[in-house]
């Protein structure tokens, strides 16, 4: 949405902004992931792009690719993940220190860590704890406790992404590496996500 960061700039030119981000690749087979799921139930989140039948449904490889093996860079969980495409109209509106960037593979991995950098630059009293986590085997991520209860994320959230050819995902990283860089420079931050 070209406007939003000019609209959210004329309600509150000082608020605060946080930018979850995920290895590239791997946020284009979530997302295909949730779409499929979506697609299954009869419920798309957005109209397909492409015609889906839930018992033939595409493969991610299929999308990804077009037949003759290059890249289709207009199938929309991989223009999501071009996230310079989106920074740069934020940073057009918003000073770099207005928004921090939280790593959301370090997020699943260690969310204390990251909820504490949340709380820092948000001014926030320190709350989060390791105490505030438990990690819960059977969702196979962490999970929030407090003294009278214990809470996971839906079950929509964390779901099992299939296996992609592992051909396609190394002709995706490097077609995200150059893209990555611009993302970094406009960051001011490696990420070190992989290029292969
Ligand atoms: N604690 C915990 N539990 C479950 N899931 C977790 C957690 N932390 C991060 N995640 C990751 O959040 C991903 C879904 O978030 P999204 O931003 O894609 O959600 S949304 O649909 O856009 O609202 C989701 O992506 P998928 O794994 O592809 O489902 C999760 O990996």
């Amino acid at each position: 949405m070209p406007l939003v960061p000019e609209r959210i700039r004329a309600m509150n030119a000082s608020v605060k902004l946080l930018l979850i981000v995920r290895e590239p690749v791997t946020r284009a087979i979530s997302d295909y992931t949730q779409l499929r799921a979506h697609a299954s139930t009869g419920t798309p989140l957005i109209p397909m792009p492409t015609p889906t039948s839930s018992s033939n449904p595409k493969t991610f490889e299929q999308l990804v690719l077009h037949p003759n093996g290059t890249i289709n860079e207009s199938y929309r969980p991989l223009a999501i993940s071009v996230y310079h495409n989106y920074l740069h109209r934020w940073l057009e509106c918003f000073r770099r220190d207005q928004i921090l960037v939280v790593n959301g593979d370090l997020l699943i991995e260690d969310p204390v860590v990251q909820i504490q950098k949340i709380e820092r630059f948000l001014g926030l009293e320190p709350r989060i704890d390791s105490n505030n986590f438990y990690f819960n085997e059977t969702k196979g991520f962490y999970c929030l406790r407090n003294e009278t209860s214990d809470r996971c994320l839906r079950e929509t959230k964390g779901r099992r992404h299939p296996r992609v050819d592992p051909l396609v995902v190394s002709k995706l990283r490097k077609y995200f590496g150059e893209h990555n860089q611009k993302f970094y420079e406009l960051i001011g931050e490696d990420l070190g996500w992989p290029e292969e």
